[in-house]
C-alpha cells in the first residue's frame, strides 16, 4: 500500500476533487468548488491547502456565511442535486452562522456540505477566542449545535478520522431520500496535523442514482387502490423535479387523464399551461386545484413530504371516500396520511404502474370539472392581475384590516401599486426561461397561486423552511447553475433588510441577478396573519416609535432601497407606477451588472386565501372577542382535519 503524508486539509480538498457524478452516462465532478469565510479557525489550515492545490474546486468569497451556505445548497437544488458547493467558516460565530442555513437545506432535502472551524482538539490554548465554555461539558462547543440541523455530523479530532468521516459524508450527500446538511467540524490544530493516508482514499469515485423500483407487493397493492376510484389528483413535490420525473408524470397524467397540483418545490415541473395542471396546491394554493382535491377520492403524492401547507394542515382531502398513495424514495415520507406506499424513485414509480394501470384499463372520470375550474381560476386571474387602487369601490385582497390607514401608506411610498397586479406585469414582460426565486414572506403565497410558468424548471422557491435571506443569497447560486438565464429574486423589504450580503457577491463574480424589491414597509403576511386571527396591527408594520404611547405606532419608515444599493455597484431603479415598473424591467434586461427595483407597494393587496385552511396557534383565553371568536373557529376548523 503506498501513502500520501498530507494535512487533514490538504487530504480533505483532495478528496473532494475526486468524487464525481454520473449524470446521462457521462461523468463529472460532483463538487463545483468551495465558498470561504476565513479567520483564525480555518485560515492556515483549510485556507492554506486551498491556496496551496485546490485541484479543480473554484474558490470563492462569502460575504456572510449564512448567505453563501443559503447560495450553496440553491445551487445544488437548482441543478437538481448534480453538483455542489462546500461552505468552509470560521470557530465560533461563524460557524454559527451557517446553522440556520443547514437547517434550512435539511428541511428541503438538499445536499449541502459545511465544514466549520472548531477548537483545538488538543485543548491546550483553551479557551481560544471564540469558545464558549460549557462548564457541565468541556468537549461542546458551538459547532454541536449543527446536530440537530444535520442528516450525518462528525468531528475530527484525530486527522486519520478524516477517511470515514468524509465516507459517510458522501454517503449523506448522494443520498437523494435522506438527504442535508452534513457537517464536519474540524478543530483548528487538526487541520493542520500531517498524516499518512492510504492512496486508496483518494481513488476516484462515481456516484450514480439507482432509480429504485418498487417491490411486487407494493405495485399490485398500488393498482388494486384504484378500483372504483374516480376522481383522482396528484400531487407533484420537489421529488419530480429531483427525479426528472416530469416526462414519466405528463404521460402518466395523459394517459389516465388525471389531474395534477403543484407544490411549491414541484411547481414548473411542467408548464402551468398544460390542461391537466390545476397549479398550486393548498394555503398558499389557487381555488381550481383546491376545489378538485376537496372532492379527490385518490390523492396521489409523488415527491413530496405532504407539509401543512400543501395539505391544508390536513384539512383539504375533504371526500370520505379518499384515499393515498405514495410514490417517494423515502420510507418515511412514504407512510404518511396512512398512505399505500410505492417506495421508489418517482420516475420509476410512474413508469412501472402506468403499464399496470392500462392493463385495467383505468381512466379517470372527470368530465369537465377540470376544464371548469381551470377556466374559473383563469378568471381570477385576470381580475388579480387588473386590481387598481384608484378604481371605483376598491377593496383591498386582505381587508377590513387597515383599510383607513391605506392611504396613510399610498402617501408615505409614494405609490398606489397592488402586488397582485404588479407580479402580473413582471410575469408579462420577463423572458420565458427565466428563473424566479423566493422564500418568505407573501410573496411565496402569490407565486405559487399566479405565477405562470411556461418552461421547466424556472421556479425555485425554499418553502421547506422558509428562511427569511435565502431569496437573494440563493439568487446567487441559481444564477451559479444556470448563467445563461434571467434569475429574479423576489423579496419583502423585511425579508431584504434581514440579509442581502450575496448581493455584492454576485458582483463580485459577475454572476448578474435582478432583485425585485417589494417595499410594503412591513412584515405584510404576519400582520395579515395576526389581523386575520383576531389580534389588531402589532410589531408587524414598520412605523416609528411614537413618543406619546411609547409603542410603534408612529409614522411609517420610509427607506431608500435603491440608493443603499447603488452603493454597491447595482443597477437600481425606484419604482411607483406600473410604467416604472414597465420600463425598469426592460432596462434591467439590457444590464450586465445586477439590479435590484425598488418598488413602493400597498399592503394589504396581495392575494388571500382560496378554500384552505391553516392550522395555526390561536390563544385560548383573551380578553379581546376577537380573539376568542377566532379560537372557537380554529376548534369548529380543527374537528374537519385528520387527526394524524
Ligand atoms: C429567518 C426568518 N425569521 C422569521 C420568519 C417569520 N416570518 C415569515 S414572513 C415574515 C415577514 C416578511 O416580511 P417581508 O419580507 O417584508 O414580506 P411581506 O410579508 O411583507 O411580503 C417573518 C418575520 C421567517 N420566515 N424566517
Ligand atoms: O410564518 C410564516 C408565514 C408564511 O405566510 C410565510 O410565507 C413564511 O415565510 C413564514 O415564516
Ligand atoms: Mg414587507
Amino acid at each position: 500500500m503506498s501513502f500520501l503524508k498530507l494535512t487533514t486539509s490538504q487530504a480533505l480538498i483532495k478528496f473532494l476533487n475526486q468524487q464525481y457524478i454520473e449524470v446521462e452516462g457521462k461523468e463529472q465532478k460532483l463538487f463545483k468548488g468551495i465558498f470561504t469565510i476565513f479567520g483564525h479557525g480555518n485560515v492556515l489550515g483549510l485556507g492554506q491547502a486551498l491556496e496551496e492545490d485546490s485541484g479543480d474546486l473554484e474558490v470563492y468569497q462569502g460575504r456572510s456565511e449564512q448567505g453563501m451556505a443559503h447560495a450553496a445548497t440553491a445551487f445544488a437544488k437548482q441543478n437538481h442535486h448534480k453538483q455542489l458547493i462546500a461552505c468552509t467558516s470560521s470557530v465560533g460565530p461563524g460557524s454559527a452562522n451557517m446553522i440556520t442555513a443547514a437547517a434550512t437545506a435539511t428541511a428541503n432535502n438538499i445536499p449541502l456540505l459545511l465544514l466549520p472551524g472548531d477548537t483545538f482538539a488538543t485543548r491546550q490554548p483553551d479557551p481560544v477566542l471564540q469558545q464558549i465554555e460549557q462548564t457541565y461539558d468541556a468537549s461542546i462547543t458551538t459547532n454541536d449545535a449543527f446536530r440537530p440541523v444535520s442528516k450525518y455530523w462528525d468531528r475530527i479530532t484525530r486527522p486519520e478520522q478524516l477517511m470515514s468521516a468524509m465516507i459517510n459524508a458522501m454517503r449523506v450527500l448522494t443520498n437523494q431520500a435522506d438527504t442535508g446538511a452534513v457537517t464536519i467540524a474540524l478543530p483548528q490544530d487538526v487541520q493542520g496535523e500531517a498524516h499518512d493516508y492510504p492512496e486508496s482514499f483518494f481513488k476516484k469515485r462515481v456516484y450514480r442514482s439507482n432509480r429504485q423500483k418498487p417491490t411486487d407487493q407494493a405495485l399490485a397493492d398500488a393498482v388494486e387502490l384504484f378500483n372504483n376510484k374516480k376522481k383522482p389528483l396528484i400531487v407533484c413535490g420537489g421529488g419530480v423535479r429531483y427525479s426528472e420525473a416530469a416526462g414519466a408524470l405528463r404521460e402518466f397524467a395523459e394517459k389516465f387523464n388525471i389531474p395534477f397540483a403543484e407544490t411549491q418545490a414541484g411547481k414548473s415541473a411542467i408548464e402551468s399551461t398544460h390542461p391537466l395542471n390545476l397549479g398550486g396546491l393548498g394555503v398558499t394554493g389557487n381555488a381550481a386545484a383546491n376545489k378538485i382535491a376537496k372532492e379527490a377520492d385518490l390523492v396521489i403524492g409523488v415527491g413530496t413530504r405532504f407539509t401543512d401547507f400543501t395539505t391544508a394542515s390536513k384539512h383539504l382531502f375533504q371526500s370520505v371516500d379518499v384515499d393515498f398513495l405514495t410514490i417517494n424514495l423515502s420510507e418515511y415520507h412514504a407512510g404518511k396520511l396512512d398512505a399505500t406506499p410505492l417506495v421508489a424513485d418517482a420516475k420509476t414509480g410512474l413508469e412501472v404502474l402506468a403499464p399496470k394501470l392500462a392493463e385495467i384499463d383505468y381512466k379517470s372520470s372527470y368530465e369537465n370539472e377540470i376544464e371548469a375550474a381551470k377556466n374559473e381560476w383563469h378568471e381570477e386571474l385576470s381580475r388579480l392581475y387588473e386590481t387598481d387602487y384608484e378604481a371605483e369601490g376598491y377593496q383591498p385582497e386582505v381587508s377590513g384590516h387597515l383599510d383607513e390607514v391605506l392611504p396613510e401608506y399610498e402617501k408615505t411610498l409614494g405609490s398606489s401599486l397592488t402586488q397582485t397586479a404588479i407580479i402580473g406585469k413582471i410575469n408579462e414582460v420577463v423572458d420565458e426561461d427565466a428563473i424566479v426565486i423566493g422564500a418568505s414572506g407573501s410573496l411565496p403565497g402569490d407565486l405559487q397561486r399566479m405565477w405562470v410558468s411556461r418552461q421547466p424548471n424556472t421556479y425555485h422557491m425554499e418553502y421547506g423552511y422558509s428562511c427569511m435571506g435565502y431569496e437573494i443569497s440563493g439568487a446567487l447560486g441559481v444564477k451559479m447553475a444556470a448563467p445563461e438565464q434571467e434569475v429574479y429574486s423576489f423579496v419583502g423589504d423585511g425579508s431584504y433588510m434581514m440579509l442581502h450580503s450575496e448581493l455584492v457577491t454576485s458582483l463580485q463574480e459577475n454572476k448578474k441577478i435582478n432583485v425585485l424589491l417589494f417595499d410594503n414597509a412591513g412584515f405584510g403576511c404576519i400582520n395579515n396573519l395576526q389581523m386575520g386571527n383576531g389580534m389588531g396591527s402589532f410589531g408587524t408594520e414598520f412605523r416609528k416609535r411614537d413618543n406619546e404611547t411609547n409603542q410603534l405606532t408612529g409614522s411609517i419608515m420610509r427607506i431608500d432601497f435603491a440608493q443603499s444599493a447603488a452603493g454597491y455597484g447595482v443597477k437600481t431603479y425606484t419604482v411607483k407606477t406600473m410604467e416604472e415598473l414597465h420600463e425598469a424591467l426592460e432596462d434591467a434586461k439590457k444590464q450586465t451588472v445586477s439590479t435590484l427595483i425598488d418598488i413602493k407597494v400597498l399592503p394589504k393587496t396581495m392575494t388571500d386565501g382560496y378554500g384552505a385552511w391553516w392550522h395555526v396557534g390561536v390563544a385560548e383565553v383573551s380578553q379581546n372577542e376577537s380573539v376568542q371568536a377566532s379560537f372557537q373557529e380554529k376548534e369548529k376548523q380543527l374537528q374537519k382535519a385528520r387527526k394524524y
